[in-house]
């Protein structure tokens, strides 16, 4: 039997149309949310996801903030565009596009940003919120994997969920949000450094796979009736995505991401739920005073 499809364009297509009406309450209100991106350089992958980006605000009523610099930009001008950001008015949340070009500090890059614009939910107070279980921005493509499997209900309290990957935009922060009480899951996170990688993986209720290699995940590796989410991208000679995920896995699995089409598109649909969500409480507390 072939997995069922964790349809991400789909899930993305129905958060979009709740978010619509909830940005015409805060039109209502007098709050336009606007999102602002900075992109530094021509990378053509980056540059995607940034216009997808603002195509997705315009469809639900968020406005756009578009600001780049070259690939030559020295830390000190992108740190300026990010003053200017956190300053505008008409910005209400936003992101830097990663990764930044090589020799540029993304830490120093982030820390500076207004953490009350963060929109990305990458900013180490934000990080920082999420171990604490506090309120605050969630980072995309993580919440995007729990949105994902909460939306098509694969059960999630008590499953064993192996992470393969540790990198500091996906990998590291998907344990902090599936082991929180609302999803009660077990989390063991694999990495380069993983001796038997296949033995854990065969122990896996969910695998998120975001290594980045390609078909690391093999058919052999998944327990027949997992749910397998290939959060990786890596291109192929045409440029076309070769995900983490071997297809013969659609023959083990009972549930599938695919890839393209299952957590990209959710990650541009969360990233537009936090600046919604952070208009919202500007808004609330603006009312309250
Ligand atoms: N500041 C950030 N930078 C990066 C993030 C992030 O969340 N914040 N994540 C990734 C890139 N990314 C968003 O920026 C992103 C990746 C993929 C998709 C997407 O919709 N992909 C499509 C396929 C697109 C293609 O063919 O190339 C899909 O999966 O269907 C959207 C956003 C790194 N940087």
């Amino acid at each position: 039997m072939t997995a069922q499809i964790l349809d991400g364009k789909a899930t993305a297509a129905a958060i979009k149309s709740d978010l619509t009406v909830r940005v015409a309450a805060l039109k209502a209100r007098g709050i336009t949310p606007g999102l602002g991106t900075l992109l530094v350089g021509d990378d053509p992958g980056s540059r995607w996801y940034v216009n997808g980006k603002h195509k997705d605000c315009a469809q639900v009523g968020i406005g756009s903030i578009q600001r780049e610099l070259p690939d030559t930009a020295t830390q000190e001008e992108i740190e300026d565009v990010v003053r200017e950001l956190n300053a505008d008015p008409a910005c209400t949340g936003y992101i830097v596009q990663l990764p930044l070009p090589k020799g540029i500090d993304t830490n120093r890059v982030l820390e500076l940003m207004d953490p009350a614009k963060d929109a990305d939910g990458l900013h180490p107070m934000s990080l920082g919120r999420l171990v604490l279980n506090e309120q605050g921005p969630l980072p995309c493509t993580p919440q995007g994997v729990v949105q994902l499997l909460r939306h098509h209900g694969v059960e999630i309290n008590g499953a064993h969920v192996v992470v393969v990957g540790r990198g500091v935009t996906i990998g590291r922060s998907i344990p902090l949000l599936l082991t929180r009480k609302s999803e009660n899951a077990t989390v063991t996170q694999c990495h380069t450094g993983t001796r038997d990688l296949s033995s854990h993986l065969r122990r896996a209720d969910i695998i998120v796979a975001a290594a980045g290699v390609p078909h690391i995940i093999k058919p052999e590796d998944v327990k027949p009736g997992a749910a397998v989410l290939d959060v990786g991208v890596s291109r192929d000679e045409n440029g076309k995505i070769v995900g983490d995920v071997h297809p013969g896995v659609a023959e083990v699995a009972a549930w599938i991401s695919p890839n393209p089409g299952g957590v990209g598109p959710m990650t541009r649909a969360q990233l537009l739920v936090n600046v919604v969500e952070a208009a919202e409480h500007a808004a609330d507390a603006a009312d309250a005073i």
